[in-house]
C-alpha cells in the first residue's frame, strides 16, 4: 500500500499542494482527476523523490519511502523523457538496467514487452522515428521494464487511439491483478469511471473527494428519477414530491426522496413506459465536487 500524507508544497507564493492525502492499495488502480494546474503532476513528483514536499511524507507498506524504494517504482513523468536517438529495444533494456536488471534480463525483459505491446517489429528503430502514440508505449514499456511494484504515470492515455487505450488498460489490469497498486492522472474521465477501483479528486492542490466511484455517487453526486409517462397530461409531476430537474429524451429527470409517491403519480398520469433511477456519472461528480 502506498499512502500520501500531508504533502505540502509552494512555488515561491504559489500553493501548489495544501495538505494532500490518499492511499493506493495493493492491486488497487486509482484514477488521480482534477483540473489543469491542480497539483497531481507536484504529487506525483514527490511520490517518485523527483521533488521534495515542504511537509507530510510518502510511505510504502508502513515505512517512509527512500531512494532504494523508489528504484523498484515505475514512473511514466508528464515530460516523458526518451532518448530520441536511441533504438528502442536498447533504450527499454538500458532502463532496466537503471533499475537493477543484469543485461540479459532486462534485454530479455524489453523484447517481452515490445510483443506484448505490439511493437516488436519496430525493436530497431529510433524513438524518434515513432508515431506520438508508439513512443508513449516505448514509455509504457521503460515504466515496466524492470517489474516495479508500483506504478505512477501521468497522463499514460493521453494521445492514444482506442486500440492503445485499451492496450494500456489491460497492461496496468494485469499488474494491478498481481498486486501493484497502480497510480495514475487523467482527464479522460470515463475511462477513469470504467477501469478505476478508486478515484480521488483534487482542486487548487487539495482534495475534495477520494473513494470508489460508487462511494463518490451515494456522497457527492446527486440522482436522480427518470420518468417516462405516455400520453400523460403536460405538468402531470408538478404536483408530486420532489422538483423537476430536466428532460431527457420525453423523460421527466426528477430530484425527490419519495421514489413511491412519483410512481404512484405517474401510473395515475398514464402508461408508464420508463421508471428508474439515474446515477449521476464521473464527469457530473466532478464538477460538483470542484465547484
Ligand atoms: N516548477 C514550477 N514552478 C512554479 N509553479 C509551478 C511549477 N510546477 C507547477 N507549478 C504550479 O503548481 C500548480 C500545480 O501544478 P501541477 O503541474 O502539479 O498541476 P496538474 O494538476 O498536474 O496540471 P495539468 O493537468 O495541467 O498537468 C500550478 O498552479 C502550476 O502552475
Amino acid at each position: 500500500m502506498m499512502e500520501i500524507d500531508g504533502l505540502r508544497k509552494s512555488y515561491g507564493e504559489k500553493v501548489a499542494l495544501d495538505g494532500v492525502t490518499f492511499t493506493v492499495g495493493s492491486g488497487e488502480m486509482f484514477g488521480f482527476v482534477g483540473a489543469n494546474g491542480a497539483g497531481k503532476t507536484t504529487t506525483m513528483r514527490i511520490a517518485m523523490g523527483v521533488l521534495e514536499p515542504d511537509a507530510g511524507e510518502v510511505r510504502f507498506d508502513g515505512h517512509r519511502l527512500g531512494f532504494a524504494d523508489r528504484r523498484r517504482f515505475g514512473y511514466m513523468p508528464e515530460e516523458r523523457g526518451l532518448y530520441p536517438k536511441m533504438k528502442i529495444a536498447e533504450q527499454i533494456a538500458y532502463f532496466g538496467e537503471l533499475h537493477g536488471l543484469a543485461t540479459a534480463k532486462a534485454r530479455k525483459s524489453a523484447a517481452d514487452w515490445l510483443e506484448r505491446l505490439g511493437l516488436a517489429d519496430r525493436a530497431g528503430d529510433h524513438v524518434q522515428d515513432l508515431s506520438l502514440g508508439n513512443q508513449q508505449r516505448v514509455q509504457l514499456a521503460v515504466a515496466l521494464v524492470h517489474e516495479p511494484e508500483v506504478l505512477i504515470l501521468d497522463e499514460p492515455f493521453s494521445g492514444l487511439d482506442p486500440i492503445a487505450v485499451d492496450t494500456m488498460a489491460d497492461v496496468l489490469a494485469e499488474r494491478n491483478a498481481a498486486g501493484v497498486p497502480v497510480l495514475f492522472s487523467s482527464h479522460q474521465l470515463e475511462l477513469v469511471e470504467r477501469i478505476c477501483d478508486a478515484v480521488g479528486i483534487i482542486a487548487d492542490g487539495r482534495m475534495v473527494a477520494v473513494g470508489s466511484v460508487g462511494e463518490l455517487r451515494r456522497k457527492e453526486g446527486r440522482r436522480f428519477l427518470k420518468v417516462a409517462v405516455e400520453d400523460a397530461p403536460t405538468g402531470w409531476a408538478d404536483a408530486l414530491p420532489g422538483k423537476v430537474v430536466g428532460n431527457d429524451d420525453g423523460a421527466l429527470l426528477i430530484e425527490t426522496d419519495d421514489d413511491q409517491a412519483v410512481l404512484a403519480g405517474a401510473v395515475k398520469a398514464g402508461r408508464v413506459t420508463h421508471f428508474g433511477w439515474q446515477e449521476p456519472t464521473l464527469v457530473e461528480i466532478f464538477r460538483e465536487a470542484v465547484a
